[in-house]
């Protein structure tokens, strides 16, 4: 058997380290939290997790530090256009956005020019000022960016924006989403041919876990001769499966469908004459 291991990069701590390590433990790979250590090894799986700032992950897999890494997709626009996507992880979703104070009277990407943005993110601002052929004042600051037109350092902001509680305990608002962001798991360049055989066994794992958290496991019982109508509401996997119920002229119909879209159709399913349903997470999903 090899020997070689897959190193992985994870967030230390913040937004993306509880997510990443429950992703992982529900591959079942099981690895100590870094608490103490920030090097540590998984103990069922050739993988070996090193615990890292967010912001320095680019730049390990572009150097082939790591082989791949759990990291906010924003840092990938910022940092590391040339590193490649593999999987998005559907946690940590937020956008960087471009905010000012209330009732500035703020109306196109135009009305920054000559103007002061501060901003954690320098290279993604870059980018839209370019695009937009706009000159402005880049002021980089490392945390709390959207106190920066409070105290006059700026006239304008571009930073995370998720719920939109911290623009509005700071008088701003959000004027234009540059892009929407996810984790993702990304990949180094200079990944080695054992590494990427290690790789697609995570992948795996990972799509399985994935595609299970969308879904749900969808059982109700229907009388037999409203089974045909009830099928046709349910977007099914392939097609439901129908099973008789003890009780004569009845059956039970079960179904996986994405879980958004239980709501959407709960109301036809119980007009068609579906009773007992029940709605059941799903742990795993391989097809
Ligand atoms: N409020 C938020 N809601 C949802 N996702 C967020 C939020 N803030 C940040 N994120 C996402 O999570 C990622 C990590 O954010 P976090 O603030 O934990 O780390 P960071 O500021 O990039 O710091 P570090 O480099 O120290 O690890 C960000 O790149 C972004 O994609
Ligand atoms: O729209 P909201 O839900 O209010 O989230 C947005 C805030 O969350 C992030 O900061 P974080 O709390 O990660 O602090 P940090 O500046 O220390 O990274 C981001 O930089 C915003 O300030
Ligand atoms: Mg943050």
């Amino acid at each position: 058997m090899s020997t070689k291991t897959l190193k992985i990069a994870v967030q230390k701590s913040g937004r993306l380290f509880e997510d990443s390590l429950r992703i992982l433990k529900d591959c079942g790979i099981s690895v100590d939290n870094g608490r103490d250590q920030l090097k540590v090894k998984a103990r069922n799986f050739p993988l070996e997790i090193m615990y890292l700032r967010n912001g320095d992950i680019p730049q390990y897999l572009k150097d082939g530090v790591v082989d791949i890494g759990i990291l906010g997709e924003n840092l990938i626009y910022e940092k590391g256009d040339d590193l490649e996507i593999l999987e998005y992880l559907g946690f940590s979703k937020c956008r960087v956005s471009l905010a000012v104070p209330k009732n500035t009277g703020f109306k196109t990407l135009k009305d920054l020019e000559g103007r002061r943005i501060a901003t954690s993110y320098p290279n993604t601002v870059n980018k839209l000022l370019d695009k937009e052929g706009i000159t402005a004042d880049l002021h980089m600051i490392s945390g709390s960016v959207e106190i920066a037109p409070n105290i006059g350092l700026a006239d304008a902001i571009v930073d995370i924006v998720s719920s939109g509680n911290t623009l509005f305990k700071n008088n701003l608002e959000e004027v234009y989403t540059i892009m929407k962001s996810e984790a993702v798991l990304a990949a180094s360049p200079l990944i080695g041919e054992e590494q990427k055989e290690i790789l697609e066994k995570l992948r795996f794992r990972l799509q399985s876990v994935l595609k299970a958290r969308d879904a749900r496991y969808v059982l109700l019982n229907a009388p037999n001769d409203k089974v045909e109508e009830i099928i046709s509401v349910l977007p099914g996997m392939r097609s439901p499966t129908v099973l008789p119920l003890a009780e004569k002229g009845w059956s039970s119909l079960h179904t996986v469908i994405q879980k958004e879209k239980f709501w959407e159709i709960i109301d036809e399913l119980k007009a068609k004459g579906a009773e007992g349903i029940l709605v059941c997470p799903i742990e795993k999903m391989v097809y």
